[in-house]
């Protein structure tokens, strides 16, 4: 089922001033994941709750499946959530945990018991449902949670930062996870709150950005990496180097250097933004070079990621391993593909 906000404002405790959320428009199609990513304090839980009906907007509406909800109370609307804290009654074991939805709908005992084995079995929890929560880890946990959010099976389920109490090593398994149950609940559209772009970029359809209580941009993980269309979208969505370039003919002037990049029409003159992704910035001679001085180096296993000093702005570059990488304060001259560059409106820093 469909996810559509239209046109949402959101101010907690009738404070119009500073708005939790200011006009969000987004559409999530059925059977889609939408990940909504953003600094802390952008608005995310907040459109989350808009959804769920534990905030009323201020304006606006929510609509699922077509049908207008934003005047009924959350358990009216055939959503699952699962919060970062598992929010797991501690007193009730796991199968009464995952059971709790569907008794507060009276749903039959039959139905019940059938339908918690299918969502403990589908979550990988079979083999816990008599234990309670303290015995459990918080992958465990964080299963249960989900096992209990997908029990009354839900049309629309509401994911905020699922993972962030769990430790890396957990976090990857778990995100493998909920691909798997994405793959075999087509029909279930989620909305999925992180602040972590790998999350966002392995799990998500589409990715909506957002920043001070707006919607930044929204595309899919690639469109967003590839082609940003604006800076803070591209800082936030993978790394990336965004240096301030006056626009000539056919390419751009930085530091001294003309660089061949496509101008999208922008006229001769303008200030724009160059952002490149380090990855795509090469060591050594090439097309678009630029010279710059050695200020940090980092190896990190397969890839040195190194930190030069270009006119005074800092260019990374991520390049396979070096046999002999270049020290501190060392010249060097980096290069881009003209292909590998996107250029944006002139706005560097952001906030
Ligand atoms: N219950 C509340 N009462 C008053 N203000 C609130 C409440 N909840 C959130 N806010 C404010 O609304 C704004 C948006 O908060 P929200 O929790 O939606 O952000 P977020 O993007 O989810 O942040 P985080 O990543 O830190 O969870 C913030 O300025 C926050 O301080």
């Amino acid at each position: 089922m469909g996810i559509r906000l239209d046109s949402v404002t959101v101010a907690y405790d009738g404070n119009v001033d500073t708005l939790a959320l200011d006009s969000l428009d987004l559409t999530v199609e059925p059977g889609e994941v939408m990940a909504l990513l953003g600094p802390s304090g952008s608005g995310k839980t907040t459109a989350l709750r808009a959804v769920a009906g534990f905030v009323r907007p201020v304006s606006g509406r929510v609509l699922l499946g077509g049908r207008d909800v934003t005047d009924l109370p959350p358990y009216r609307r055939g959503i699952g959530m699962v919060v970062q804290s598992y929010a797991l009654f501690p007193h009730l074991r796991v199968d009464e945990n995952v059971a709790f939805g569907l008794r507060a709908r009276k749903t039959a005992r039959s139905e019940i018991r059938q339908r918690v084995a299918e969502a403990l079995e589908m979550t990988g929890m079979a083999a816990y449902a008599r234990r309670h929560p303290r015995e459990l880890s918080g992958g465990q946990q964080q299963r249960v949670a989900i096992a209990r959010a997908l029990a009354i099976r839900p049309d629309v389920l509401l994911l905020d930062e699922p993972l962030s109490a769990l430790d890396a090593r957990l976090r990857s398994g778990m995100l493998a996870e909920l691909a798997r149950l994405h793959r075999e609940l087509p029909d279930v559209s989620m909305l999925y709150v992180t602040h972590d772009q790998v999350e966002a970029l392995t799990l998500a359809d589409r990715i909506a950005v957002m920043d001070k209580a707006r919607l930044q941009s929204c595309g899919t993980p690639r469109e967003l990496y590839r082609s940003p269309a604006d800076a803070f979208t591209a800082s936030f969505v993978g790394g990336a180097n965004l240096v301030p370039v006056t626009v000539g003919t056919g390419g751009v002037s930085f530091a001294g250097a003309e660089l061949k990049v496509g101008t999208n029409g922008v006229a001769a003159g303008a200030r724009a933004t160059l952002c490149v992704r380090p990855h795509l910035v090469g060591l050594g001679q090439g097309p678009n070079q630029l010279a710059g001085v050695v200020r940090e180096i980092q190896w990190r296993g397969a890839t040195h990621r190194l930190y030069v000093e270009v006119d005074g702005h800092t260019v990374m570059a991520d390049v396979r391993e070096l046999k002999a990488p270049p020290v501190h304060g060392d010249p060097v001259t980096l290069h881009f593909m003209p292909d590998d560059a996107v250029l944006l409106p002139a706005e560097v820093s952001h906030g």
